[in-house]
């Protein structure tokens, strides 16, 4: 074991409330919303295929005219109550909210900064008003904030020089002034979602930022802030150099997924997902595999089952529409969780075998199982393989209880569930399975 000034602040997952809480969510939204929906991905007709939150970065995007779009920013068509009406719809428990992206341009009227929303056309306090839609539906909000931002001139990706060096404590300064700000102003907020910590100028700062960490949760008792925060002694993030997760849950699944509970070594995790392969801010023109809904419904499923929690994103374009595409994609997904949210809520990792057909999660609280079906088998035939001593005393679909499902158990303490609706289904459905024991 090294010794570690600076590493993991606990072994194990934290089990206060606010916690629990966040554990038991299942589902949640991310917005991705800025200056960046203005281009939509494109600049003077050209095409930009990379993520379009980053095309200040790209060479077809003079810094200078992109350090502009600001003064026209004008969404006449931002509406915080439908965004968190359809967010409630989709049935997403918490939201994480762009209050600041790479860019540096602040969805909040910062005083430490003129590079606001209150310098635009709009003017008015867009995190303020989204903090209260949300709150209102009852959607517990989290604000993203990245580190990394390219309009400061503090900001360096790397500490070259003295005046690097100089230049670069203006911005911790800052930087500390602003996540104080946004508490103070918000303090609904539950919790933190930062980015950009991968540079080697902030892997520098474990001191800094250990001690801001506890700042910044002795403001808000029970906030909770991921694992891409703070760098061990040595730059290390996410896991320190003992191994050992920072932060309360790891926040390395960002457009990918674990395939096994091992991978996720008994920590709390989230999934954060784009519907088109690589798009968090609007961009006007995906191009590549976009999500259908199934897809999606399995990625949620799947977090669930390996004690995760899924993030889905939503980009807002230019004048604060929601898309059509992410709308009819709410709406279907939200259809579904009407009706099989009793498998995702409060749900998590059942440690039975795997089986082919799809994934199994209970509730943490009523130990109540879960077999979620993604491929259904021609025989008709649902393995189960319990654990020694537990038996399935009654199986039924989650819709339709009354039509209880045969059961038989063979030599090998397996039960095969038999299940052959008249039609095939168009989606994944949920058979519920009571068990002798609540193990
Ligand atoms: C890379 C990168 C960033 N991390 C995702 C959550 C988006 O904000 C993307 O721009």
């Amino acid at each position: 074991n090294i010794t570690l000034k600076y590493g993991a602040e606990r072994i194990g997952k934290r089990t206060d409330q606010p916690m629990q809480d966040w554990r038991n969510y299942g589902l949640g939204q991310f917005i991705h919303w800025g200056v960046y929906a203005i281009p939509g991905g494109h600049w003077n007709g050209k095409y930009y295929a990379g993520a379009a939150e980053w095309i200040r970065s790209w060479e077809g995007m003079p810094n200078e005219a992109y350090d502009n779009l600001y003064k026209e920013f004008n969404p006449k068509n931002f509406n915080a109550n439908a965004w968190a009406k359809q967010a409630k719809e989709l049935g997403a428990k918490y939201v994480i909210i762009t209050t600041k992206h790479h860019d540096g341009f602040c969805l909040w009227p910062s005083e430490y900064t003129d590079y606001t929303i209150a310098n635009t056309p709009y003017k008015k306090d867009i995190i303020g008003a989204l903090v209260e839609a949300y709150d209102k539906q009852g959607i517990d909000v989290y604000l993203y904030f990245s580190i990394i931002d390219w309009n400061h001139f503090g900001y360096k990706s790397k500490l070259v020089t003295d005046k690097d060096r100089t230049d670069y404590e203006v911005f911790k300064e800052f930087t500390r002034n602003q996540l104080i700000e946004l508490l103070t102003r918000y303090p609904e907020t539950k919790g933190l979602w930062f980015d950009g910590t991968w540079d080697a100028a902030w892997k520098e700062q474990a001191s800094y930022v250990y001690d801001l960490d506890k700042e910044l949760r002795e403001m808000i008792p029970g906030l909770i802030i991921g694992s891409r925060f703070r760098p061990d002694d040595y730059g290390n993030r996410h896991f320190d150099a003992n191994g050992n997760m920072m932060g309360d849950y790891e926040q390395g699944w960002e457009r990918k997924m674990p395939n096994t509970i091992e991978e996720v070594h008994g920590n709390d995790w989230d999934c954060v997902m784009t519907i088109p392969e690589n798009q968090w801010g609007y961009h006007s023109d995906w191009r590549g595999h976009v999500k259908t809904s199934n897809e999606l419904i399995e990625m949620l499923v799947k977090a669930v089952a390996l004690d995760g929690n899924f993030v889905l994103n939503f980009g807002p374009d230019g004048l604060g529409t929601i898309r059509k595409e992410e709308t009819k994609l709410a709406k279907q997904v939200g259809e579904w969780m009407k009706v099989n949210s009793t498998a995702i809520y409060n749900c998590g990792y059942l440690d039975w075998e795997k089986q082919d057909w799809g994934y199994f999660t209970t509730n943490r609280i009523t130990q109540e199982k879960y077999m979620v079906v993604f491929n259904q088998p021609i025989s008709g035939v649902y393995t189960v393989k319990t654990k020694k001593g537990v038996s399935i005393e009654k199986a039924y679909l989650l819709d339709n209880p009354g039509l209880e499902l045969s059961i038989e158990k063979t030599y090998n303490n397996e039960f095969l569930i038999q299940y052959n609706p008249e039609n095939h289904p168009e989606e994944p459905f949920v058979m519920v399975i009571e068990t002798n024991k609540d193990q």
